[in-house]
C-alpha cells in the first residue's frame, strides 16, 4: 500500500521527503497519530476494530510481517478512522498481549493457534441437560484457562432441565466459581460476574451458548449479522471469535471454535489444571508420567484408599494419553 496513492498518510509523505541516503529504519515512521483500537472479529485479513466508540475495518500494514493478530488485540491504527463504509484503516502497531488463549485442532497436531489475547476470563458454558454434562470438555477448558492464566467461570445452562448438584459435587474440591442459568431466569448474577472483564465464552454445540449471548447483548446478532462492507461477507464465516461490548466489558464469543486441542501444553501443565490431584501427585516419583499403569504413580494408591474421585482421576489421565497420539482417548 505504501505509495500506493490512496492510502498515503502524513508519514508515508515525511519518508519520501526526507529520504536520500538514510537507512530505512531510522526514518521508520512512529505513527504519533495513530489512535489505539480493540480487534472485535477477524475475518480473511480484515480485521473489524472499536475505536472510539467507532466500529472501523482495518488491514495489517506490511511493516508488521507475519505475526498474528488476533480477537481482543489492542492495536494502534492510522489512516481513514471514520468508519465509513469502503474505507479501511492500516494497523501499524499491536500492544503487549496481558494473556493469550491458544488451543490446536487436537491433541497432537503441532499448530497452535491464539484464539484471544487479553481476556481475563473463560466462561465455560455447560448444560444440565440436553446434551448431558460433559466433564471432560470442562476439564479440558480448564487446563486451557488455567494455563492462560484467565479465571474459569462454569456456567451450567438448561437448570430448568436438571439441577445442578452432580455436577458441582464433582468440582466442589476446586476454587470453581459457578453460576446456573436457564433461558427463562434472572440473568443478573452472570451478569455481575461478567461485568467489567473480558470472558470468552466456550462450550461445545448445543448447550445454550447464543442463546446465552443474544439475552446478554442483544443487539448482538445484527452487529454480527450486518454483512461486512468492506469484504461482502455476512455471518456464517470463518471467524472463531466475536468479542461484543458488555457494561464496560467484553464478553467473546467462540462460534467457530469446535474442538479445543491441548497439544501445545506440557504434562505437567495439563496437571496443573486439576489442582485437586495435586497433593497426590506430589507423591509421585520423579518424572512420574500418571498416565494408567505408570509404575509408582502415587493416584493409584490415593484411588485406592479413596482420597480420591475415581472420575477425576480418570479425566487427567485420558488428557495425557490423548495428547500421547491415543486415538481412542483423543476422542473423548
Ligand atoms: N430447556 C432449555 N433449552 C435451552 C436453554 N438454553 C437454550 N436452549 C435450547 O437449546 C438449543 C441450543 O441452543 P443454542 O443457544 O443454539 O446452543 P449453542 O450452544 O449456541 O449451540 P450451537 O449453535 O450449536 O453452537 C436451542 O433449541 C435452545 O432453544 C435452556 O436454558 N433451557
Ligand atoms: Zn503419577
Amino acid at each position: 500500500m505504501r505509495g500506493g496513492g490512496r492510502n498515503l498518510d502524513e508519514d508515508d509523505i515525511r519518508v519520501r521527503a526526507r529520504g536520500g541516503s538514510r537507512p530505512r529504519t531510522r526514518i521508520r515512521p512512529k505513527h504519533e497519530n495513530a489512535r489505539v483500537g480493540m480487534v472485535t472479529t477477524v475475518d480473511r485479513g480484515r480485521y473489524r476494530c472499536l475505536v472510539e466508540g467507532r466500529q472501523i475495518t482495518a488491514m495489517k500494514a506490511r511493516e508488521l510481517g507475519r505475526g498474528r493478530i488476533v480477537v481482543g488485540d489492542r492495536v494502534a491504527l492510522v489512516g481513514d478512522l471514520s468508519g465509513v463504509p469502503d474505507t479501511l484503516a492500516r494497523i501499524v502497531r499491536v500492544e503487549e498481549r496481558s494473556s493469550v488463549l491458544r488451543r490446536t485442532a487436537d491433541d497432537t497436531d503441532p499448530v497452535e493457534r491464539v484464539i484471544v489475547a487479553n481476556a481475563d476470563r473463560l466462561v465455560i458454558v455447560c448444560a444440565l441437560a440436553d446434551p448431558d454434562p460433559q466433564p471432560r470438555f470442562i476439564d479440558r477448558c480448564l487446563v486451557a484457562a488455567y494455563d492462560a492464566g484467565l479465571e474459569p467461570l462454569l456456567c451450567l445452562t438448561k437448570a430448568d432441565l436438571a439441577g445442578p448438584g452432580e455436577l458441582l459435587d464433582a468440582y466442589a474440591a476446586l476454587d470453581l466459581r459457578s453460576v446456573v442459568t436457564d433461558h427463562r431466569g434472572d440473568l443478573t448474577e452472570l451478569r455481575g460476574l461478567l461485568a467489567g472483564r473480558a470472558s470468552v465464552l466456550i462450550g461445545s454445540s448445543g448447550v445454550g451458548k447464543s442463546t446465552l449471548v443474544n439475552r446478554l447483548v442483544p443487539e448482538a446478532e445484527r452487529a454480527v449479522g450486518r454483512v461486512n462492507p468492506v469484504t461482502g461477507r455476512g455471518r456464517h464465516t470463518s471467524t472463531s471469535a466475536v468479542a461484543l461490548p458488555l457494561d464496560d466489558g467484553w464478553i467473546i464469543d467462540t462460534p467457530g471454535v469446535r474442538s479445543f486441542g491441548l497439544a501445545h501444553i506440557a504434562p505437567d501443565d495439563v496437571v496443573a489444571g486439576f489442582p485437586d490431584l495435586d497433593e497426590a501427585v506430589q507423591e509421585c516419583p520423579p518424572g512420574c508420567p500418571h498416565t494408567e499403569g505408570a509404575e509408582g504413580c502415587a493416584l493409584d494408591a490415593w484411588l485406592a484408599d479413596g482420597r480420591l474421585a475415581p472420575p477425576r482421576v480418570a479425566s487427567l489421565r485420558r488428557l495425557l494419553a490423548g495428547r500421547a497420539g491415543d486415538e481412542e482417548a483423543v476422542a473423548g
